[in-house]
């Protein structure tokens, strides 16, 4: 186990031209839609950290035809047109929600019998609604722990396809897992949602890639989908984009810097929804400015701002981020709408108010989001909760605050290997143009 991570305070603005690796949630839709499609995919800029090896292992494991370069990182599958190579096979998803997600939907519209093990806290995390809805189209699902929750047994042959329910306010990725497989269905899929629809801008990156790949969706204001059986994806040449919720922390060390930080390859024209982190940047002061060659942002004068009060249910991976600039605010900070987070890697609610209170911010949960004060950060160790946000977002905060320390380090993994060697070179200025 790593020692934990000593944040280096900032000695004066950072000035840096950063490279994020590819975004893991195009990353795994695009392995996804590759293994369903009918012909050779080649994926470019892939991003490998433990989400997406764990991806790709697990289409090794069902005998998919996969080879992959991670030094130039690509990958080529040849995809199979909706079929699982292996009849019977034991996959596991590790820590990943769009693996544990996508893949049991993918499985349950095969026809044989797999077995989806997963970490114990991917295995604490929501399934339900996911395996109710692909029960409800003809799955059967058993289950050697817990009920309803990983590990489980599927026995698949095929889906029928027809009006399904999906209870959705607790993940959109669980609507994102039965969009992509439904045009395999034997019938017409109408997806009716129930309760409020959270990370909507998640959806209609899965809505675009599946169109990028050649199946159309139609959807009504968000509340029911229909897909069309009898489309099939198309094989294709397809590039990454650097992952902008990775990218997220880097512009943040700007704006607490009063810096500048230019985020190579980002661009305003994107399938992420986590972009939109640029917009509370600007309300807190900051200048953003898209150059030929990426993003640039400035951070206000003096790492002076405001705190702002912003519904985050469109990009809810940012709540840590614009929580850890929150204490350094002139003015209280009000996140709303992102009570779902709560099922991420951590109970990020309950995580990110520990944190603060140990730093000896005032900090609160109210309702479905958090309320936050301004204050002088104390030293202190903190716990990351084995959750790659928490440990990347709290780093930020030690850099205007002596004696922080990230504990685990290592969990960054997940998404961003290399994380903290980044984080210092930027510190640093060694990267700096
Ligand atoms: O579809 C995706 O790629 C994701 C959707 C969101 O999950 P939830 O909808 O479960 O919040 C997001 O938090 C996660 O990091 C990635
Ligand atoms: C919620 C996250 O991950 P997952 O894909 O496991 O849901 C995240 O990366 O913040």
């Amino acid at each position: 186990m790593a020692r934990p991570y000593a944040v280096p305070p900032a000695r004066r603005p950072v000035d840096a031209v950063v490279e994020i690796p590819g975004s893991k949630s195009i990353t795994n839709r695009a392995l996804l839609l590759a293994a369903l499609s009918d012909h050779m995919v080649t994926l470019d800029n892939v991003l490998f950290s433990d989400d997406s090896r764990n991806f790709l292992q697990c289409l090794v494991k069902l005998g998919f035809p996969v080879a992959f370069n991670e030094t130039n990182k690509a990958v080529q599958i040849i995809g199979q047109n909706g079929a699982i190579p292996k009849r019977t096979a034991a996959i596991y998803v590790g820590s990943a929600g769009t693996a544990a997600r996508f893949l049991s939907a993918m499985l349950a519209a095969g026809r044989g019998e797999y077995l989806v093990e997963a970490s114990e806290q991917m295995s604490a995390r929501p399934m339900a609604p996911l395996v109710g809805a692909l029960r409800e189209q003809g799955a059967d699902f058993s289950f050697p722990g817990k009920p309803d929750a990983l590990p489980f047994r599927i026995k698949s042959n095929g889906l029928q396809g027809g009006r399904v329910r999906l209870a959705a306010s607790q993940s959109s990725q669980f609507l994102s897992a039965l969009l992509m497989v439904a045009c395999f269905s034997a019938a017409d899929t109408e997806i009716a949602i129930e309760g409020e629809l959270p990370a909507k801008p998640f959806v209609a990156m899965t809505l675009r890639m599946m169109a990028d790949f050649g199946v159309k969706a139609s959807h009504r204001d968000f509340k029911s989908f229909t897909v069309a059986a009898g489309q099939r994806y198309q094989g294709l040449d397809y590039a990454i984009e650097p992952d902008l919720s990775n990218a997220g922390y880097f512009f943040a060390m700007a704006a607490l810097t009063g810096g500048t930080v230019l985020v190579r390859g980002a661009s305003l024209d994107t399938l992420q929804g986590d972009i939109k982190l640029l917009d509370i940047l600007k309300q807190m002061g900051c200048k953003v400015r898209p150059e030929e060659d990426g993003i640039r942002l400035t951070g206000p004068a003096g790492g002076r701002f405001p705190g702002v009060d912003v519904d985050m249910s469109g990009l809810p991976d940012q709540t840590p981020t614009v929580a850890a600039l929150a204490p350094f605010a002139a003015s209280p900070t009000i996140i709303r709408n992102i009570g779902f987070i709560r099922y991420h890697e951590s109970d990020r609610l309950t995580a990110i108010v520990n944190e603060l209170t140990r730093l000896g911010i005032r900090a609160e949960v109210n309702g479905d989001g958090l309320v936050i004060y301004p204050g002088t950060p104390q030293p202190a160790e903190l716990e990351t909760y084995d959750d790659h946000r928490m440990a990347m977002a709290l780093a930020l905060v030690g850099l205007r605050a002596p004696g922080i320390r990230i504990k685990h380090p290592e969990c960054t993994a997940k998404t961003f290997e290399n994380y903290f060697d980044l984080f210092d070179r930027t510190v640093q200025g060694v990267d700096s143009h």
